[in-house]
């Protein structure tokens, strides 16, 4: 995919709030600024890559880009699952993403633990892919270390 490696960031906001209590995989969503300047042919699916919140450390996640076609969503949006417990929610916190690589298209599914088993499906899959050397050096990028307060495609 010619946009990837993707750099994107922004504050932390609230989504359905779906993502723990219906599936244990919580997702912290962009708001739609971020969401609007995505370039139009970075099609909508499953990706892998790093992630950060604030000046924390970087880990490894999957972004789910789309409808949410289970859920009929009726706007787009961009939802980072991080690969990492953390101590609390981070609402309101900015969120810097690298997306890396594609994993699969958006699927409607007959059954929520079908969609469970999808989502640990990519989870382990993101974790294999991102060993990989030309996909640990992107943890390392200078996006990562620059100021936090700074915005890209997203203000
Ligand atoms: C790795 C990953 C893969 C996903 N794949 C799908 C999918 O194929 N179809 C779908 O409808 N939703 C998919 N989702 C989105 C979940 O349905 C969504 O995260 C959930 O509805 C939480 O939404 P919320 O943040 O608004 O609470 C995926 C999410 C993640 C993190
Ligand atoms: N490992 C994690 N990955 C993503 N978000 C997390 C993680 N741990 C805690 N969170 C918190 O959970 C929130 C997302 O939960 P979720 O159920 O998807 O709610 P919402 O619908 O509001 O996005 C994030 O905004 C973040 O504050
Ligand atoms: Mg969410």
């Amino acid at each position: 995919m010619r946009h990837l490696p993707y750099f994107c960031r922004g504050q932390v906001v609230h989504g359905f709030g779906r993502g723990s209590k219906q599936l244990g995989i919580p997702t912290a969503n962009f708001p739609e600024q971020v969401v609007d300047n995505l370039p139009a042919d970075i099609s909508t699916g499953i990706y892998y890559g790093w992630a950060s919140v604030g000046s924390g450390d970087v880990h490894k996640m999957v972004v789910s880009i789309g409808w949410n076609p289970y859920y009929k969503n009726t706007k787009k949006s961009v939802e980072t699952h991080i690969m990492h417990t953390f101590k609390e929610d981070f609402y309101g916190e900015i969120l810097n993403v690298a997306i890396v690589g594609y994993l699969r298209p958006e699927k409607n599914f007959d059954s929520l633990e079908s969609l469970i088993s999808a989502i640990q499906g990519d989870i382990e899959e993101a974790k294999k892919q991102l060993d990989l050397p030309e996909h640990l050096k992107i943890k390392e990028d200078s996006f990562f270390q620059v100021s936090k307060s700074k915005t890209m495609n997203g203000h």
